[in-house]
């Protein structure tokens, strides 16, 4: 996505780009905020940190999304960095996955919008030029661990309350084929068949024994470890790391290009229909009942 569509897409939902601040932190280093995505440079250099800040659980609204995107861009536009530490700034949280009021009660033209952003927000961060590494410093289902298996290495705090999958099916959802295509490429197709059908979340010596996740490290060296990995990561020229990236990742990420607007037609008949509307508003009516 351009810049400009994305800006174009934060005022119709409207998100005023002027409350982004850059301001400068004790050392000097820039510090763009904006609402729900805090970019930081740190100490390693040529290396930020984004940390997602959309309380209380970082769903993944349409703001967000086209934040985190625009962030990513410029990141990857000023030729200062080369790798970026994805962490969230909500506690135990790192993404409850996509915003299930974006997808409940609303009209076509609404899901088109947020589906695209969603398809958008994935193809940036599956062919990032930058190294990403997600510190996982929470529970991630679903579309938050989408991003998280979409970057290039994963590092999981060791906390059993902490859930890793793609659980869907556990909503009533159908899992997207690009959901589906990026699981595979990390866990392989039988451990995937397996997870995707049942919707399982892993807690972390599991997801760690799958695959999905790389290391597995106390809570307090979650980034810490991001930062030291990244530091190997960039210890390889840019250009071939970019080539070979690519290679790897194109072919996935073309058959969603390619079936692009197929998909987000799919989406809107699928979301639209009365049945799933039903699951989805009874899954979120739990998620209130269940803190009385
Ligand atoms: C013919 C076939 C064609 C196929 C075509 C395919 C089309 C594609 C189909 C659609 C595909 C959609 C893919 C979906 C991907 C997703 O990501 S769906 C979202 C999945 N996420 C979850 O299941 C997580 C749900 N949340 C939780 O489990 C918990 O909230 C938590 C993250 C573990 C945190 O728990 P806790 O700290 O106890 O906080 P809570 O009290 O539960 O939550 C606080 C408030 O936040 C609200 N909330 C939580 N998650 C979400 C969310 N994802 N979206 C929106 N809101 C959320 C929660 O309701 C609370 O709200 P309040 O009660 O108002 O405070």
């Amino acid at each position: 996505m351009a810049l400009a569509a994305g800006r174009a897409m934060l005022m119709r939902s409207g998100v005023r780009l002027g409350t982004q601040a850059a301001a400068r932190g004790g050392n000097g280093a820039r510090r763009f905020m904006n609402h729900r995505v805090v970019v930081e440079p740190n100490t390693v250099p040529g290396v930020a940190v984004i940390k997602f800040k959309n309380p209380p659980v970082n769903s993944l609204t349409l703001e967000f999304l086209t934040e985190f995107v625009i962030c990513l861009e410029k990141l990857e536009n000023d030729k200062t960095f080369r790798g970026v530490v994805l962490t969230s700034d909500c506690p135990g949280i790192f993404s409850a996955g996509l915003d299930l009021r974006e997808m409940c009660g609303k009209n076509p033209a609404h899901y088109a919008e947020y589906w695209r952003a969603v398809q958008e927000m994935w193809l940036k961060v599956y062919l990032s030029n930058l190294v990403l590494v997600a510190a996982i410093n929470g529970t991630s289902p679903a579309g938050g661990c989408l991003i998280a298996l979409s970057c290039d290495y994963r590092v999981l705090a060791d906390n059993p309350r902490y859930r890793m999958g793609l659980n869907e099916t556990l909503l009533g959802l159908v899992v997207p084929f690009w959901f589906k295509d990026t699981l595979v490429n990390t866990i392989g197709h039988r451990a995937s068949e397996r997870a995707l059908q049942l919707g399982l979340l892993f807690p972390p010596a599991e997801a760690l024994q799958l695959g999905m996740v790389d290391q597995v490290v106390p809570e307090d060296q979650v980034q810490s470890t991001a930062l030291s990995v990244m530091t190997q990561w960039l210890a390889i020229p840019d250009h071939v790391r970019q080539l070979t990236k690519n290679m790897i990742r194109k072919a996935t990420a073309d058959h969603l290009i390619k079936h692009q607007e197929a998909d987000i037609q799919n989406f809107i008949n699928f979301i639209s229909r009365d049945s799933i509307q039903k699951s989805l508003q009874v899954y979120l009516e739990n998620l209130k009942q269940k803190k009385h």
